[in-house]
């Protein structure tokens, strides 16, 4: 089976080396490719997302990715920023269904900026629109603005937009997923303000009546969903909804396990091809320094495990050993409290193959 390796920028090439290491001591003769991303494609091959790295995770079974992204691309024009490389990547394999996993391990309960008894034990499903709303709508730019109280002033636009088809898929991928855990699903949506996602909310209903109705279906604005998330978010089990309330949702979501360094992601297309991500960025402002947290790489190296290489109790290894970890009180710096031991990237990794041979 072949893996393709795109570890990117910044932090990205620091928690992918740490990944690979665990992947490689599972003692699996998994086959590994790398391949330029983002910043480092552009710096290396003139493009953000080159062809040889598109066709590279095409071809694979999965992909591991790390990040992409620095601050000094910000004045490219759009389509050879970085950012599109992973938005490249979600489009051309069909990745839809976005699974942002936030779970409260025990031992990290004091590293969460909210209240133990609001976090502990928590373990909820963001699952996430990845190739649809505002963030493909076309059309999109920047124009003299065509009329109202400020026509003829620069304006830019984007479209959000959904079809019926990539609703009902999600939600299916959402309910499905509900099954096999608390059977319960929060559908977030913005319908008393906009048409796309009144629209959502309608098809996520009737996907729920015609073959669902074992499982409870809640509708909830995505601003009281923002609220109720730091409120009570043991509240939730899956949580549905588009790509920009998911980005942001899960964002926020990450600080309920205590770092966004611990929240893993699974991107998949209808053929179980995947691609594995932490759900934060490059981090530019510590990229360099060793301390980044692999952790939510590793994870997400176990969920590709799970997912797309039908090695479910290897992935098993990995996660009890990134808790036996977390157990004998190593933490990198975002995960860091009074009485525990501060680490760097690597002698995380470290520990987690160590602790993989226990
Ligand atoms: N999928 C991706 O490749 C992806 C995702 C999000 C952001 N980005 C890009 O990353 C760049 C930086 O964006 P940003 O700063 O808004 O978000 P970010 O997620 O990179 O960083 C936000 C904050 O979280 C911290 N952080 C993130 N990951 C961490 C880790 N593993 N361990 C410890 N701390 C961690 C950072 O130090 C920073 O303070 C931008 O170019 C952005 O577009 C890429
Ligand atoms: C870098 C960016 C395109 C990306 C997104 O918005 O989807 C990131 O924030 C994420 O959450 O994976
Ligand atoms: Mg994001």
């Amino acid at each position: 089976m072949k893996i393709a390796v795109l570890p990117g920028d910044g932090i990205g090439k620091e928690i992918v080396a740490q990944a690979v290491r665990v992947l490689q001591a599972l003692g699996e003769s998994f086959e590994y490719e790398w391949a330029d991303v983002g910043g480092a494609a552009y710096e290396s091959a003139g493009h953000p997302l080159p062809e040889a790295t598109l066709k590279l995770a095409m071809e694979s079974d999965a992909v591991l990715f790390g990040a992409v992204g620095d601050w000094k691309y910000d004045k490219l024009e759009r389509a050879l920023r970085p950012e599109q490389a992973i938005l490249g990547l979600r489009k051309n394999m069909g990745l839809f269904a976005n699974f942002r996993p936030a779970i409260c391990y025990e031992e990290l309960v004091g590293a969460s900026s909210l209240k133990p008894e609001i976090i502990a034990g928590l373990d909820i499903l963001i699952v996430r629109e990845l190739t649809g709303d505002i963030y493909f709508g076309q059309p999109r730019g920047r124009r003299a603005s065509p009329d109202g109280a400020f026509a003829g002033a620069d304006e830019a636009f984007d479209t959000m937009r959904y079809s019926r088809p990539e609703i009902e898929r999600i939600a299916h991928v959402a309910f499905q997923a509900a099954r096999k855990r608390g059977n319960k699903v929060a559908s977030v949506d913005k319908a008393n303000v906009l048409e796309t996602f009144q629209f959502w909310k309608d098809v996520v209903t009737e996907v729920h009546e015609a073959h669902y109705v074992d499982v409870k279906l809640e509708h909830m604005y995505v601003d009281n969903a923002a609220m109720q998330l730091v409120k009570a978010p043991k509240n939730f089990d899956v949580v549905v909804t588009g790509n920009m309330f998911g980005d942001i949702l899960s964002d926020e979501a990450s600080m309920l396990t205590g770092s966004i360094g611990m929240l893993p992601s699974a991107s998949l297309n209808d053929r179980k091809q995947g691609l594995y991500e932490p759900s934060h960025g490059s981090a530019p402002d510590i990229a360099g320094k060793g301390v980044a947290n692999p952790l939510a790489t590793i994870l997400s190296a176990a969920m590709m495990l799970r997912f797309s290489l039908d090695k479910a109790e290897q992935a098993d290894r990995i996660e009890a050993a990134v808790k036996k970890v977390l157990a004998s009180g190593l933490r990198t710096p975002d995960i860091w409290s009074e009485g525990t031991t501060k680490v760097g990237t690597e002698a995380m990794g470290d520990a987690v193959v160590a602790a993989l041979a226990q």
